[in-house]
């Protein structure tokens, strides 16, 4: 029988995310944070593991070429992949926050600049609120932005909020809470439903 595929997702997480995984009971050989190895298997070889860029994991799962997914909230909002999102693994808590100077004034009806890792989450946010903005898109050290003026706000992920304070900026705003999900394609649901349930089950039980 052909093996159910997992895309793991690099970064941050992948650490808890792998030691939940072995809880489970499932041991994927060779399978570790740092490894330099894209493909793994579980010893029975009835679970594939892919271990890619975070922001590539729900396109992996749309597309039907993983079962299953586990990634940050925000890159399954980022993607807007078409995919069911299952299980909320409690792991890689933060938020997604408007933020900027304390004392950024703005004139009324003024296009705000927002610069981002996420701008399909930026424009969405602000699309609700009838607010119309420009994006800059960067790639990290976004905190940098309002400071130097290139942006009015940012739109990034808060943890601690210490990257924030260090750069005396504030939380103007929360958009949504993140954690690690599992995303689910969905012709796999309905195919692969008892193996798709019974990972999920080992899952829950491994986090009690
Ligand atoms: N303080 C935090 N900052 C950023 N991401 C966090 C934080 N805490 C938890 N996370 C989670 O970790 C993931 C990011 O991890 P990491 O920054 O290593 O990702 P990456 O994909 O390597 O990012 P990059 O595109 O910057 O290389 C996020 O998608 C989010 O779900
Ligand atoms: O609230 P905190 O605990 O300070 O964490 C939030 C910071 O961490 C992330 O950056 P990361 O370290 O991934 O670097 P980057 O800016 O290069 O994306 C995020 O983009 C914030 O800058």
């Amino acid at each position: 029988m052909e093996p159910i595929t997992l895309a793991l997702a690099k970064g941050r997480p992948a650490k808890s995310t792998i030691e939940l995984l072995e809880k489970t009971g499932e041991h994927f050989v060779e399978l570790h944070e740092d490894s330099r190895k894209l493909v793994f298997y579980n010893e029975n070889q009835s679970m594939k593991v892919i271990f890619v860029k975070a922001l590539d994991v729900p396109t992996y799962v749309e597309k039907g070429a993983a079962d299953i997914g586990i990634v940050g909230k925000d890159n399954i909002m980022e993607s807007q992949a078409d995919v069911y999102e299952l299980l909320d693994l409690k792991i890689g808590t933060c938020k997604f926050s408007v933020a900027g100077k304390p004392n950024h004034e703005i004139k009324n009806n003024q296009k705000l600049t927002i610069a981002t890792k996420y701008p399909n989450v930026t424009k969405k946010h602000f699309q609700t609120k009838d607010q119309a903005i420009e994006i800059v898109k960067l790639n990290g050290s976004v905190e940098l932005a309002p400071i130097i003026g290139l942006s009015d706000y940012i739109v990034d992920i808060v943890e601690t909020g210490s990257t924030l304070k260090e750069n005396g900026l504030v939380v103007l705003e929360d958009i949504e809470n993140i954690s690690t999900r599992l995303i689910v394609n969905k012709a796999s649901f309905a195919t692969k439903a008892t193996e798709v349930q019974n990972f999920i089950n080992q899952l829950k039980s491994a986090m009690e």
